[in-house]
């Protein structure tokens, strides 16, 4: 099985009537093991709501999600939660970190509330914290680490374990560029490992790391390029 996500026919709307906003609309998008796959567009176009849905932290209002081949409307919530937990990596724009918790404590929980060993869950979170370099900062509680270490923690707890899905929205955002190029280093190789990865982006030069490049307007996917040799060509052909 190749395709790790699948969206087709997808919409969401919120709200009803006059004042409801479609946010996306007829999407269909698939992403195969190994992909990954940069979503680039102007603000309020539906890049958020897109890996929101993709992770099943919310529904669609038309259409259908598979992860892994299944389709996430005939899952209960505890089922959905479960996928999530298992299969699906998720770095939040706002980290989501738990600040009464470590680093490791951060990055492992997750494993544990699946049902991984502890032993294990820390093993994995010692070596996702190495991946995304800060191992040295793994007894560290939340408040004792600037905006990017915290940002790498975010990025060590979507990657830990084996997760097949990699969705970040903007995870370079309190990052210097140096340190930019460094984690799309780790999501350019956990994709060549057999991820498959998606990256809300504003920035071109992280793009270019990407397979495809999706660009959103209004809810719809306007185009979709290989990735060019020179990232600005990409605005360049969207128009963005
Ligand atoms: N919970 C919500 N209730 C109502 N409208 C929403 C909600 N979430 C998103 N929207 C609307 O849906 C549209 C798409 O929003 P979304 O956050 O997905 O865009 P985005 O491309 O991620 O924007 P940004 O780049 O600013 O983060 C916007 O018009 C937004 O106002």
């Amino acid at each position: 099985m190749s395709q790790v996500l699948q969206l087709a026919g997808v919409g969401r709307t919120f709200g009803e009537g006059a004042t409801s906003v479609a946010a996306l609309r007829d999407v269909d998008l698939t992403i195969s093991k190994g992909e990954f796959v940069a979503v680039m567009g102007p603000s309020g176009s539906g890049k958020s709501s897109l890996l929101a849905l993709a992770g099943g932290l919310d529904r669609p209002t038309a259409g259908e999600i598979y992860v892994e081949s299944t389709p996430l409307s005939g899952l209960t919530l505890n089922e959905l939660a479960r996928l999530r937990r298992r299969a699906v990596g998720y770095v939040f724009q706002d980290f989501n970190l738990v600040p009464t918790l470590t680093a490791s404590e951060n990055v492992s929980l997750p494993r544990e509330l699946d049902g991984v060993p502890t032993r294990k869950a820390q093993r994995q979170a010692k070596d996702a914290l190495r991946q995304v370099g800060i191992e040295a900062l793994a007894d560290r509680f939340m408040d004792e680490m600037s905006g990017g270490q915290q940002q790498r923690v975010a990025i060590a707890r979507a990657i830990v374990g084996d997760r097949h899905l990699i969705l970040a929205d903007e995870p370079t955002g309190a990052l210097d560029s140096a340190t930019g190029d460094e984690i799309m280093g780790v999501l350019r190789h956990r994709a060549d490992e057999g991820s498959a990865v998606m990256l809300v982006t504003h920035e071109a030069r992280h793009a270019a790391w990407a397979d495809r490049v999706i660009f959103i307007r209004d809810g719809r996917i306007i185009d979709e390029s290989e990735a060019a040799q020179d990232p600005a060509s990409l605005l360049a052909q969207s128009g963005l």
